[in-house]
Parts: C-alpha cells; structure tokens; sequence
C-alpha cells in the first residue's frame, strides 16, 4: 500500500506547512507528498488515485476542509483508506475519525492495517456537496464565512494574531445576527421553528473546532442527527454555549435534536451555509435544502 501525504499548505492559518516541515524529517517510510495549490485540489488527487484504481493510504496534512474534499474524492474507492495529521485550526475530523499523532503511529498501522467503513452526508440544493463532520445553517455559519472572507485575516495570521479576527466576528456576528423561521421535514412530518440562530446537521459529535454539538451522533450508523437552537435570549445563548463543550446543552428547552436519515429544511429569509466549516452558499428563502447520508462509504483508519 503507498503512503500518501496530502498537504495543505495554508490550513492552520499557515501553520500546516511549517508543521509538515518538522514532521517529514521524522518519516523513515516511503511515500508520496502532493502539495494542495487551490480549493478544491484535494478531492482532485484523491479522486486521481480512485480512478487509476490504486491502492494507498492517503493522510490529509491539513484541517477540516482538507479531510473533506479528500473523502469526497476518494469515496466508493475499493482500495483506498484515509487518515489524517491533524494541522488546521479546528480539527473537528481528528476528534471522531482516525488521525495519526506522528508517523511511528502510521509505521504501526502499516504492521496491521485495519479500517472501518464511514457514513458520507450530502447536501443538495441543485448542486450537491459532501461533507464528512457537519453544516450548518445560520449564526455559525455567518462566522465561518465572514473570517474565511476577511480581507485582514491574512494580514493578522502573518502577525500571529489570526485568531483575534474569529474573536472580533463571533462578537459583531452576536450582536447583528437576524433570526430566521425554519421548516423541516422528517420521516414525513413537518416542524417549524421561530426565531432560529443556528440548525446543524451533525455526521460526527464535534463541530467548530471542540464543540460536542452532537453527543448522539455515530460516524457509521446510516444517521444523521440535526441540532436546531431557537428562541433563547442573547444572554442564554451565551449560557448554551458555554455548555456545549461538555454537550450539556442538550438539556435546555431552546436546543432541539433529532435523528433521521433525511432532513429537508427551508428558511423564510437567505441564511448562510458551511459545510465542515468551508463556506455552502446561501439557503435562500422557501428553497428546499435535502440532507441525507449514504453508509459505508469510505474506509478511515481504525
Ligand atoms: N493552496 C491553497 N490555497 C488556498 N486555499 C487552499 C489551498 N489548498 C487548499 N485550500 C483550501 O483551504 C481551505 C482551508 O483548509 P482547512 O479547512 O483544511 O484548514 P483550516 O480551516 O485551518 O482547518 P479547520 O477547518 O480544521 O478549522 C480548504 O477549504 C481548502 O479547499
């Protein structure tokens, strides 16, 4: 089986390649390096190895959105297995899928290579996309996208201090947030929520970057789980997610959670989209938006 590493460079803030640099002085295997030059390059590297039928492990050296578009692209692949070294800000896919903490531990996965057979969520609006951990619709959803779009983001992470835009965004994002009306169908009936910051449709627990949003969700068991926070005062909300670290949100009136295979939502007003932290577009008003999920589709390490 090749090794291959996938390498972000500009994950974890610019962090990743610098990390990369450490990390391959201390790789004593052979192996394949490819370095990511724009969005959307990973899911075409894995995509290249699925169809030349090849058979490797491909580690994603990045964050979130890394891991993402390699799944995308390597999914229904016989012969492919995915890890990752976690090197991005968030890292929501380390904390439920395999990861390697450095490369003796793939040299002992090499030894006995197990892998376990993954869900793969979808969300479709005309255009499809993939994602492996969460989306999410609304409040967090305008954060993501307002600090991946920020002019002074890249100027502020040369300095070191990239994490001082997330911080002033949360806080500007909290104050001008307009709640929306949500409609969702499930197994056949439908639900409306007023007054909705956030609906997160979960495929692992964790989501921005530590948060165990979904302490219910499995990465293989054919479901998906949707988290709808509604009607809660800006000070409760604060109070929720506070909680949320520990999933002790769960226990609040304002916070809804439910399983199911498929969700379809639509908003009253345009709303922001992620998919695992990685801008969607927008929901805009009375389109329906289908999540769903297919099981088994692609193998990580075990
Ligand atoms: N060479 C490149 N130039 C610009 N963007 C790139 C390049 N290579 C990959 N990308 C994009 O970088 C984005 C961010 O990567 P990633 O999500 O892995 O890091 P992160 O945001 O720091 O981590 P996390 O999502 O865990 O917080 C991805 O959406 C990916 O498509």
């Amino acid at each position: 089986m090749k090794i291959v590493f996938i390498i972000n460079p500009v994950a974890g803030n610019g962090r990743a390649l610098k990390k990369w640099h450490r990390f391959v002085k201390t790789v004593n295997f052979p192996f394949e390096q490819v370095t990511t030059r724009f969005s959307g390059h990973a899911a075409e590297i894995a995509a290249g190895y699925r169809e030349r039928q090849e058979s490797a492990l491909l580690i994603g050296f990045g964050g979130d959105g890394t891991l993402r578009e390699i799944v995308a692209g390597a999914t229904g692949a016989k012969e492919l297995i995915v890890g990752s070294v976690a090197a991005g800000s968030g890292n929501d896919f380390t904390r439920a899928y395999g990861t390697f903490k450095d490369a003796r531990a793939i040299e002992k996965f090499l030894l006995n290579p197990v892998y376990r057979r993954e869900d793969l969520a979808q969300l479709i609006d005309g255009a499809g996309f993939q994602f492996v951990s969460s989306s999410g619709i609304g409040f967090d959803a305008e954060i993501t996208i307002a600090v991946n779009r920020s002019a002074s983001k890249k100027k502020l992470n040369q300095l070191g201090i990239g994490k001082l835009v997330y911080v002033l965004y949360v806080v500007r994002t909290f104050l001008k947030f307009e709640k929306f009306t949500l409609s969702v169908e499930v197994d056949g009936k439908w639900i409306t929520y007023s007054d909705v910051w956030l609906a997160t449709v979960s495929n692992q627990p964790y989501f921005g970057g530590g948060m165990r949003i979904s302490p219910a969700s499995i990465t293989d068991d054919g479901l998906l789980e949707l988290t709808v926070v509604h009607q809660i005062s800006r000070l409760k909300l604060l109070l929720v997610f506070g909680t949320v670290f520990s999933g002790a949100h769960t226990r609040f009136k304002e916070v809804s959670q439910m399983s199911s295979t498929e969700f379809r939502l639509s908003t009253d007003k345009p709303v922001c989209r992620h998919i695992d932290g990685d801008d969607a577009g927008m929901s805009l008003p009375n389109e329906m938006v289908v999540y769903s999920v297919s099981q088994y589709d692609w193998k990580s390490i075990y």
